[in-house]
């Protein structure tokens, strides 16, 4: 597993600005070679941050919207347009301002949805999305996603997955429900560390002092069990976005400032 890169930025507006501006390329990369791009999105503030800097990127329209694969991390098990879903905040900060094809765009369902509250029954069904999108070249039952985000929680969360939690846990599925979050709401569906693994690309978003600790920590070898942003690393890159708060508690030496 190649080692985490870490890119510090002065501050969270500009991380979120240099961010969006590195996904552009990421996905008119994927986009050019494989002609098609998929990307997992977060939510939390900053990665909403990032969608909305995307929106006002000048080089936004060099993606091709109408080749873009859109999956979710996690999501808050909630009705349909709840202003906490994480999907309906991407829409606001992004989505809704560009040209996606709805059917390559793929939120969890809501808690009033086909599977009513069965939260289970419902990450069950996004596995099973994910599983038919996957194919022969890729890892498993889930499509090679070409860049997956993830914020970071203060305890070392990502996604839904909470240290010492059982989601942390599982080895087998792709997906699933998680009861009892100790970020609010409770009730959510996560992707697990077996599909967040199976990424080209699992970038991870981090601003603020009061992550510095959980950086730190998920840096410095912890368990992902302990710490489950640890456990988050892609099969060709992993890379750590942080602002200079975020980073307080790294080594200097190891992780220069990437703009003053
Ligand atoms: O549904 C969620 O809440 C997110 O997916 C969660 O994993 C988030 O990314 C982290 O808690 C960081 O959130 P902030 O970026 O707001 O600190």
């Amino acid at each position: 597993m190649t080692p985490p890169q870490v890119v510090v930025h002065r501050d969270k507006e500009l991380m979120a600005k240099a961010a969006a501006a590195r996904l552009i390329t990421k996905v008119v990369d994927a986009q050019a070679a494989r002609g098609s791009a998929s990307v997992v999105l977060t939510g939390g503030r900053n990665g909403n941050a990032l969608l909305a800097a995307l929106a006002e990127a000048p080089a936004r329209d060099a993606v091709d919207w109408s080749r873009l694969d859109l999956w979710w991390g996690d999501e808050r098990f909630l009705p349909e347009g709840d202003p906490d879903r994480n999907y309906t905040q991407a829409r606001a900060a992004l989505l809704d301002a560009v040209p996606l094809v709805p059917a390559r765009v793929h939120p969890m369902p809501a808690s009033d949805g086909p599977f009513g509250n069965d939260v289970d029954a419902a990450a069950e069904a996004y596995a099973e999305e994910l599983a038919k999108a996957a194919g022969p070249q890729d890892h498993g039952p889930v499509p090679t996603f070409d860049v997956l985000m993830l914020g970071v929680g203060p305890d070392t969360h990502v996604a839904s997955l909470f240290p010492e939690h059982p989601g942390v846990r599982e080895t087998e599925r792709m997906v699933i429900g998680v009861r009892g979050a100790p970020k609010p709401p409770p009730t959510r569906i996560s992707l697990t560390l077996p599909a967040i693994r199976a990424a080209r690309e699992v970038w991870l978003l981090a601003a603020g002092e009061d992550k510095a600790n959980a950086v730190a920590i998920a840096l410095s070898g912890a368990g992902e069990i302990q710490a489950p942003a640890a456990g988050a690393h892609g099969r060709g890159r992993t890379l750590w976005l942080l602002d200079k708060a975020a980073a307080a508690q790294l080594p200097k030496q190891l992780y220069p400032l990437a703009s003053a």
